[in-house]
């Protein structure tokens, strides 16, 4: 497998955040229906970015297209909240995609929202293993055909935040995290659980996020999300307003 990173990914440029968006949705069907034996594990990001991604894959022609029943959908982070809290990334998705296409309810894994964050960040991680099938990771044999994830303007991704304990989290899969000025505990899937990735790609829009791609993209230490590697490949996929190059 490839093996890339921030700076060796691919990067695709779209004139605008629909052209983007359809790329992905386009990119993510073709890799559903190639994959013809076994599960095809995403891990989806939260945020406000990727939700056209998710109304879009719910209409037509996506919609009829995605092979749901051999699809799983878990999530590399969420804020701890019950699901149906206005800020829950789960929740967001469900109303967005989930609710809207005739995914099994047993192919959704959401993070626990109730209870304590810390049991929630272990069940989630030990329903990962259970789901991988071993307690760690076997070189070239990802967990996710695909993690998507997003960018913030400080260059965090997940919930991967700067100057966090998270950052040095080497071992487990799935941790909690504490952003900065945030009104509530995350849940997120550490470094070495992204890198179990077939394919990793950013999805990134905005001019407010130009300036982080360009330091991600350049493995400026200070951006949590330069350290993000893939076993596979690693894409952006940005609008021309995100995209330094443009
Ligand atoms: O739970 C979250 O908020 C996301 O997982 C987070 O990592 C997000 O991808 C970035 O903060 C970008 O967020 P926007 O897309 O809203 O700019």
């Amino acid at each position: 497998m490839a093996g890339q990173d921030t700076r060796t990914g691919s990067v695709s440029v779209f004139a605008d955040r629909e052209e983007a968006t359809r790329h992905l949705a386009d990119w993510l069907l073709q890799l559903a229906t190639e994959k013809n034996e076994g599960p095809f594990a995403l891990a989806l990001s939260g945020g406000s970015t990727p939700q056209s991604l998710y109304s879009l894959m719910a209409t037509e022609p996506y919609a009829s297209r995605f092979p749901w029943a051999r699809m799983q959908f878990f999530l590399g982070d969420d804020r701890f909240l019950p699901h149906d809290h206005e800020d829950s990334n789960f929740g967001m998705m469900h109303r967005l995609l989930f609710s809207r296409v005739p995914v099994p309810a047993e192919n959704l894994h959401p993070m626990p929202g109730v209870g304590t964050a810390e049991d929630a960040a272990r069940s989630y991680e030990t329903r990962l293993k259970q789901f991988y099938g071993a307690d760690t990771f076997e070189a070239d044999r990802p967990l996710f055909d695909v993690n998507l994830l997003g960018l913030g303007s400080d260059g965090h991704t997940a919930s991967l935040f700067p100057g966090q304990p998270v950052l040095k989290e080497q071992t487990a899969w799935v941790a909690t995290c504490v952003p900065p000025a945030a009104p509530y505990t995350r849940i997120t899937l550490t470094y070495p659980a992204i890198h179990a990735s077939r394919h990793v790609v950013f999805l990134v829009e905005g001019a407010g996020k130009k300036e982080a791609v360009a330091k991600v993209r350049a493995q400026d230490p200070s951006c949590p999300a330069s350290a993000i590697t893939a076993m596979g490949d690693l894409r952006w996929v940005l609008d021309r307003a995100a995209s330094p190059d443009a």
